[in-house]
């Protein structure tokens, strides 16, 4: 695993969009092994929130400090208003799944899955030497009947599992997860339940989306409040 995040401090964060301010002033705090539901109306800013921790768009206002396991007294600065989140050129790991099933179409689940794993892990391994862990993602993610199945053929959930299966490989110290129970059954919410769980027990920090409250042992909640 990349080097592991002790805290995230999220300080004075705020985000503008068409003439309406989102979020100012916003303050948190997300601890190592802490599962956090970000919560708030339609609107209010989660999914604009949760990209820009991610680093795929800019922070408008504020900053992102965090501290390494081991390094406590010197927090880094990972972002900056003005900026995107230095996540890979600090060399830790954001794992990022947004609110859409975030595969390929034309490819299939394994096909899709080694892609995201090529760009986000340095691993020299062969593609065949990884195949077997990367089937084994798929299985936890109950797609073995589907992993060669180009993903335009799969049900909306099927797809959804597809992106999933990347919280059974990634080494990410950091979890950041837009609506991940979108569009899978009973037993997959319950599946996804645990696997943030067991992530958590690891150490990792998981910041997720939810329009229901998640079965989840000691979820925090931070609330978006809509700005007048
Ligand atoms: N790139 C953009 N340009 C203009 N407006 C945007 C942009 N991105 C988001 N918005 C607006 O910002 C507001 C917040 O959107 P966001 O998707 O973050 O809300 P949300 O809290 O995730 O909502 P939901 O619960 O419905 O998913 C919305 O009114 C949206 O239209």
């Amino acid at each position: 695993m990349s080097a592991k995040v002790s805290l995230l401090s999220a300080q004075g964060l705020g985000c503008e969009r068409n003439d309406r301010l989102l979020y100012s002033g916003l303050d948190f705090e997300l601890k190592a092994g802490e599962i956090c539901q970000l919560r708030g109306a339609n609107g209010a800013g989660k999914t604009t929130l949760l990209k820009s921790l991610a680093g795929l768009t800019p922070l408008q206002a504020g900053r992102v400090v965090v501290s390494l396991v081991g390094a406590e007294a010197v927090p880094m600065q990972l972002g900056v208003e003005g900026s995107t989140m230095n996540w890979s050129q600090s060399g830790l790991g954001c794992c990022f799944i947004g609110h859409r099933s975030g595969v390929k179409s034309l490819l299939t689940p394994l096909e899709n899955l080694l892609f995201w794993y090529r760009l986000n892990h340095h691993d020299s391994r062969a593609d065949s030497a990884l195949a077997e862990e990367l089937r084994a993602a798929l299985g936890w993610a109950g797609l073995e009947q589907s992993i060669d199945t180009q993903c335009a053929y799969l049900s909306a959930g099927q797809q959804r599992r597809a992106g999933l299966a990347r919280l059974a490989l990634t080494q990410a110290s950091v979890c950041i997860l837009d609506e991940p129970f979108t569009a899978i059954d009973a037993d997959g919410v319950v599946l996804l339940e645990r696997r943030l769980e067991a992530l958590a027990a690891e150490g990792r920090i998981i910041l997720l989306t939810s329009h229901h409250v998640p079965d989840i042992a000691n979820l925090r909640q931070i609330e978006l409040r809509q700005s007048a």
